[in-house]
């Protein structure tokens, strides 16, 4: 009863308001002009609409000088959703450098994303802002935001998760599309007056090397791989533990057997940018030091040919004599950098040594724990080749069908001393693939020749210096 009255009380007053409105209305068209009587509208239209469900979030391009993150994130983030149905205008782009084409959102198109049953809408908005000159000192520039539209009672989900989500999504996007960069001393920078503005200049790293790519024993390649994963993986044990988190590899073998396209498969393997340090171009110790310090977080250190650099060699020498070269570059140096200060210097740092001749290495350099990883990269096998002839000529030896000068090769390539680098030339000779397997059997039978040519001469001239011993000693007695 009270129910109905109220209802019936209500609906009465609503009816004399809204014939109110009417009379306000008509009342209004005879006496108040156009302009004015629309803005009235307009308000009055504004107050009695109800209120919306919705919670709306403006993300400007720009906070003040500097780019709002969450623009960018949402930018990166929103190339990934699924285009919706409705969607009829988009922005595609490729510059050289990319990859892939880019499909972004159009001015005005919205996209819908679901987030733990959440449903959101993103608008995307440009608007021509003027500066407030004229003439020739008008400038305009695009002011861009997303509108991120949702129900008001998820405000604090989508502000606690799934703005976060967005952020951390963007990261992983940008890190799996990162380019990665080749820094070299060779290519550092000077200003007009010659001063030097960067140590090290940067080119895109575009070596295509990876472990796939790779010939090299399976179990060694899954043992490296793992051993970067782990690496990468273990900040906390790393902070537990009290280490610095870095991690040393000495790559040592004959030339062309793949250290350098190794180092190019980490770096692309983990998106490390790569520093390649010539030590011939460090004069001190203290400019290896600032040298060093200005390389970057999750980065690769490359000193190649270590045992080539003449300096380190003289570490024998005494502490009197270190004290007439103070500046001079020493293996203690750079053993105190590796040691010391580059520990404290930065996180997820790898280096990476290289060398022909392990055995002509100052001991100081191989003492445990100095380089985590010792990898021997050798001559070619037959696992090697298998991974070079896919690599190069689409063909597989292993498979059910192999080519038939695949096994005559596997049977040669065992104990011939070939390098990586020497198979892969011959490979290259000829599009054909049965010309560039007869040619890479004609190498090997080549090499194989000489290599019993040397060893009968090596033999035979043993031989002699035996006879010759013997003769002397008969001599003596
Ligand atoms: N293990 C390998 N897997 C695939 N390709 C290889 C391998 N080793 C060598 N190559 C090929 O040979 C070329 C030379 O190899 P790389 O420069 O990596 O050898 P290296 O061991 O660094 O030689 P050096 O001691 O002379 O510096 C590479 O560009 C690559 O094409
Ligand atoms: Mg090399």
């Amino acid at each position: 009863m009270t129910t109905t009255t109220t209802a019936s009380s209500m609906f009465s007053a609503y009816a004399s308001f809204a014939g109110s409105m009417m009379l306000v209305r008509s009342m209004a068209n005879q006496l108040i002009p156009d302009p004015i009587r629309s803005y009235l509208y307009s308000k009055l239209n504004y107050l009695f609409t109800p209120l919306s469900s919705n919670l709306t979030m403006i993300i400007d391009e720009l906070s003040g000088a500097a780019r709002n993150q969450v623009y960018d994130a949402a930018e990166v983030y929103l190339k990934t959703i699924p285009i919706s149905p409705s969607t009829e205008r988009l922005r595609v782009r490729k510059t050289s450098r990319q990859k892939s084409i880019t499909i972004a959102m159009h001015k005005d198109e919205q996209l819908s994303d679901t987030f733990h049953n959440v449903k959101l809408t993103w608008h995307f908005k440009s608007t021509e802002a003027t500066n407030g000159g004229n003439g020739r000192n008008k400038k305009s520039a695009e002011k861009r935001h997303f509108e991120l539209s949702f129900h008001k009672k998820h405000k604090d989900k989508v502000i606690d998760s799934y703005l976060p989500h967005v952020l951390a999504r963007a990261d992983a996007i940008k890190e799996e599309q990162k380019v990665v960069k080749l820094y070299s001393r060779s290519l550092c920078s000077y200003d007009d007056d010659m001063t030097l503005i960067s140590s090290w200049g940067s080119a895109n790293l575009e070596h295509p090397s990876t472990f796939e790519t790779m010939a090299l024993d399976p179990e060694m390649k899954k043992m490296i791989m793992e051993d970067l994963e782990r690496f990468v993986r273990r900040r906390e044990f790393y902070n537990k533990a009290g280490k610095a988190w870095k991690r040393g590899y000495l790559l040592y073998g004959p030339p062309g057997t793949g250290k350098s396209s190794l180092i190019a498969a980490m770096a692309n393997y983990l998106k490390f940018d790569v520093y390649d340090l010539e030590l011939a171009s460090i004069y001190s110790n203290h400019e290896l030091r600032r040298v060093l310090l200005s390389t970057t977080n999750r980065s690769i250190l490359v000193i190649e040919d270590i045992d080539c650099t003449v300096d380190l060699k003289n570490r024998k020498l005494k502490d009197k004599d270190y004290s007439q070269l103070p500046n001079k570059l020493t293996l203690s140096g750079l053993l105190n950098f590796i040691d010391g200060l580059w520990s404290s210097c930065g996180d997820e740092r790898i280096i990476v040594f290289t060398t022909n001749h392990k055995d002509q290495l100052d001991p100081a350099l191989l003492r445990s724990g100095r380089m985590d990883v010792h990898i021997h990269l050798s001559y070619c096998t037959t696992s090697g080749f298998r991974i070079l002839a896919s690599n190069y000529l689409g063909i597989h030896g292993g498979g059910n069908d192999p080519h038939p000068l695949c096994s005559e090769i596997e049977g040669l390539i065992e104990s011939a001393e070939v390098t990586p680098a020497e198979v892969a030339e011959e490979l290259m000779k000829s599009d054909d693939a049965d010309g560039a397997l007869q040619g890479l059997v004609n190498f090997l039978k080549r090499k194989k020749v000489e290599s019993n040519k040397t060893e009968d001469k090596s033999e035979g001239s043993t031989e002699k210096a035996k006879r010759q011993k013997t003769d002397e000693g008969e001599e003596t007695e």
